[in-house]
């Protein structure tokens, strides 16, 4: 089968967070199984050029209609590790990639507008025919819209769309110039309820929504939170679009790409190891409080938070779980970005607080290679989410031996199973603690037992975290179910 991924990001030359990981790691499975896959990508000035191999210019002349005009594009190709990747670069005073960041502007809606644009325009003009196009998240809403509404007229009849949500809580929610941009005449038509129409704002349109209603499948990260997000205010308003379209709607649970997230081969780490020879975590632990600067306390447990600093991830949380963990005896260490200032401000505060402590790390900003460090160095990864449509921390953590202490929400239910209570799992396959209110009582108890089973007893605290590493959260499974998606599409 023949795919192609349309997405804002794909790790490790373009990654903001998950999305980019999954983008990656999907293709990189769809291809061990013999199918052809291409990613087209925006150029962004900011990426991690180091991460592609072999960049040439390979489409020169695209010329992309924008408005009354046309925009001339110039699209790049390379090889980021062993996947073919097409980067499209606009020449317009816009400017929609040279902005130093990835997301984060004012015409955000119409960067991806035109990203999206630009993405079927280079299929079309270059005859690309894919049998299944993978677009991703709000940024690339547009792709089925358009390719039913314009480009299936032009000989991309045959082409199937399988669309997944990464995040419910951003839509793109714009105007009539996205449409007048992109050449989907007839706003009112556009504008109807079950076209792209806001459920909120009538005088909007959702590019989600849009991207909901026109694709031939359409996915989310987990199957619990496929059920939030139909049943719940996790779907941000789209819930009752998702009920109309449910025959389509289903969670498949996001893989790993353990070629990169694994112990025994990370080229970031300072020792390797498996659950063969366990005992060698502890010299990462050595080596990442070295780096860090962290006293050398064998006996203290670290636990870590690494993710967004924002509402999503439960901030009051793992503000609160770094002051309760010195309490308990053990040592924090976090690797976090916020994008919000007001909660940039105060990470920053807390760190120049703490900054003395010898037993407590804040990392402010977006580092690959130390984060590999903090999967293998601590004991155990926190992730306190007000919602979590998968989350992928709590997975790679365990993957490193590293005890999850996780909210019971979203894919964090269908991944972690608590060692006290689990009601589904045999003792033996239990992995993590899990808890379920946002109150600190329910951080603190959660975290509580896993310090105490840390201090009280060590030999059945390494035998859950070889339980956790014994799980398979791979992309074999997910590989498997994704493409038993697009061979239902593909004859429809
Ligand atoms: N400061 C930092 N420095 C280095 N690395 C950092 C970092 N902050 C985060 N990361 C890395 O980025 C990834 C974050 O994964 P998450 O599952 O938390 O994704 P996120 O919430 O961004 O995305 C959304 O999409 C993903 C993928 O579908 C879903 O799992 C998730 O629930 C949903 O919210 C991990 O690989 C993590 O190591």
């Amino acid at each position: 089968m023949y795919v192609v991924q349309i997405a804002s990001e794909c790790a490790p030359v373009i990654k903001a967070g998950g999305l980019g990981d999954v983008v990656y790691g999907l293709s990189r499975e769809l291809e061990i199984r013999g199918n052809s896959v291409e990613l087209i990508l925006p150029k962004y000035d900011c990426m991690r050029y180091d991460h592609i191999w072999g960049l040439h210019d390979a489409y020169r002349d695209l010329w992309v209609p924008w408005y009354d005009g046309r925009v001339h594009c110039s699209v790049y190709c390379g090889w980021v590790h062993g996947r073919v990747c097409f980067f499209i670069e606009p020449h317009s005073q816009d400017d929609f990639f040279n902005r130093g960041c990835y997301y984060g502007c004012n015409d955000d809606n119409m960067r991806f507008a035109f990203f999206s644009k630009a993405a079927l325009e280079f299929l079309h003009q270059s005859n690309k025919r894919p049998d299944v196009i993978h677009c991703h998240d709000w940024q690339t809403g547009l792709v089925p819209v358009m390719l039913y509404e314009i480009y299936k007229y032009h000989g991309m009849g045959n082409q199937r769309v399988c669309y997944t949500i990464h995040n419910f809580k951003h839509q793109g929610i714009a105007g009539n110039e996205v449409l007048q941009a992109t050449g989907l005449n007839q706003a009112e038509y556009y504008f109807q309820y079950d076209k792209l129409q806001d459920n909120f704002n009538p005088f909007a349109i959702n590019l989600m929504k849009g991207g909901i209603v026109y694709s031939n499948a359409v996915t989310t990260v987990s199957p619990n939170h496929a059920w939030e997000a139909h049943y719940t205010e996790v779907g941000s308003g789209l819930g009752h679009t998702l009920h109309q379209h449910q025959d389509k709607f289903s969670g498949i649970l996001n893989g790993i790409d353990y070629d990169f997230w694994n112990p025994e081969v990370d080229r970031y780490i300072p020792f390797n190891y498996s659950s063969d020879d366990f005992e060698q975590k502890v010299y990462n632990k050595k080596a990442l409080r070295e780096r860090l600067l962290l006293r050398d306390e064998p006996k203290k447990p670290v636990i870590a938070y690494i993710g967004r600093l924002d509402n999503q991830k439960g901030v009051h949380l793992v503000h609160h779980a770094i002051y309760y963990a010195l309490q308990r005896e053990a040592q924090f260490v976090l690797l976090g970005s916020a994008t919000e200032p007001g909660i940039n401000a105060h990470f920053k505060h807390e760190k120049n607080f703490l900054n003395d402590n010898p037993d407590c790390h804040l990392e402010l900003g977006f580092n690959e290679e130390l984060s590999h460090l903090i999967y293998a160095g601590a004991d155990m990864i926190l992730v306190p989410s007000n919602y979590e449509p998968c989350g992928l921390t709590q997975t790679i953590g365990m993957k490193y031996g590293t005890v999850p202490i996780v909210r019971g929400v979203g894919g964090l239910v269908n991944t972690v199973f608590d060692r006290d209570y689990d009601p589904n799992k045999s003792p033996e396959e239990r992995n993590g603690y899990v808890f379920y209110q946002t109150d600190y009582g329910a951080l603190e108890s959660a975290m509580d037992r896993a310090i105490g089973l840390w201090y009280n007893h060590p030999q059945e605290f390494r035998q859950l975290a070889l339980q956790g590493m014994a799980y398979d959260y791979s992309w074999n499974h997910p590989g498997t179910e994704y493409l038993k998606i697009y061979d239902r599409i593909r004859h429809q």
